[in-house]
């Protein structure tokens, strides 16, 4: 692809091979979770998530989804407990949804998909930066919460009312004093399995720990993450949607389920 990649019929998930060979690689994401497979391992901790609101700095679009970033010079929002050994900080957290409620997440439950899926980006601090951590095996912890048609979330109409700010590619405002942790659905119980970024470079780093309880969103809400563009200001406009991979291989890969 000598154009950036994307969602597209000439760049999107089916291409991605061509400039990330890893694509095809063992332990790629998202994959379908069928429960009554995962093994229930009661080993596993619980998820110890402690976010501090004030290190919320910005909200980005990067042209493939919209993130709200996060300060990760010290250890105030972190990930411990739950499959992982050590102290990940929060990154960052963005989503993935469809064009219409049918599709959008990238993780799937027995083939069901919901329309979309928030990402909450952790990395190990056993490496110096994101950026090395990333290309570890133990680097990335990525919390994956599904989003459920229904009433309307009051918790993340904060982060959508940011949106008209950023509706094309490249554009970004400052978001401060948001807790991350009033997007967590009351239960913690998770799959976890070793996979990849879901977006080029598509990199083999993420234990992923996926949220069984799903958080709700409703259908105007749905069509505020709609109404963002892939492109940039002047360029003939691009809706973000369906900015999704589908399920890849397991590859015989165990999928853990932290509750029976
Ligand atoms: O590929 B993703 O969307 O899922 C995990 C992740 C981590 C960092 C950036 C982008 C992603
Ligand atoms: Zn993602």
């Amino acid at each position: 692809m000598s154009h950036g990649w994307g969602y597209g019929p000439s760049n999107g998930p089916d291409k991605w091979v061509q400039d990330f060979p890893v694509a095809d690689g063992p332990r790629q994401s998202p994959i379908n979770i069928v429960p009554r497979e995962a093994q229930y391992d009661s080993s596993l901790k619980a998820l110890k998530l402690k976010y501090d609101p004030s290190n919320a700095t910005g909200i980005l679009n990067n042209g493939h989804s919209f993130q709200v970033d996060f300060l990760d010079d010290t250890d105030t929002s972190t990930l411990t407990g739950g499959p992982i050994s050590g102290t990940y900080r929060l990154r960052q957290f963005h989503f993935h949804w469809g064009a219409s409620d049918d599709r959008g997440s990238e993780h799937t439950v027995n083939d069901i998909k919901f329309p979309c899926e928030l990402h909450l980006v952790h990395w190990n601090t056993k490496y110096p930066s994101f950026g090395e951590a990333a290309s570890q095996p133990d680097g990335l912890a990525v919390v994956g919460v599904f989003l459920k048609i229904g009433a309307a979330n009051p918790r993340l109409q904060k982060v959508l009312d940011a949106l008209d700010a950023i509706k094309t590619k490249g554009k970004q405002t400052t978001f401060a004093n948001f807790d991350a942790k009033t997007l967590l659905p009351s239960s913690l119980d998770y799959w976890t399995y070793d996979g990849s970024l879901t977006t080029p470079p598509l990199l083999e780093s993420v234990t992923w720990i996926v949220l069984k309880e799903p958080i709700s969103v409703s259908p105007a809400q749905m069509a505020k993450f709609r109404s963002l563009l892939f492109t940039g200001e002047g360029e003939a406009p691009c809706c973000m949607v369906d900015n999704y991979r589908p399920p890849q291989p397991l590859k015989g890969r165990r999928v853990r389920a932290s509750f029976k």
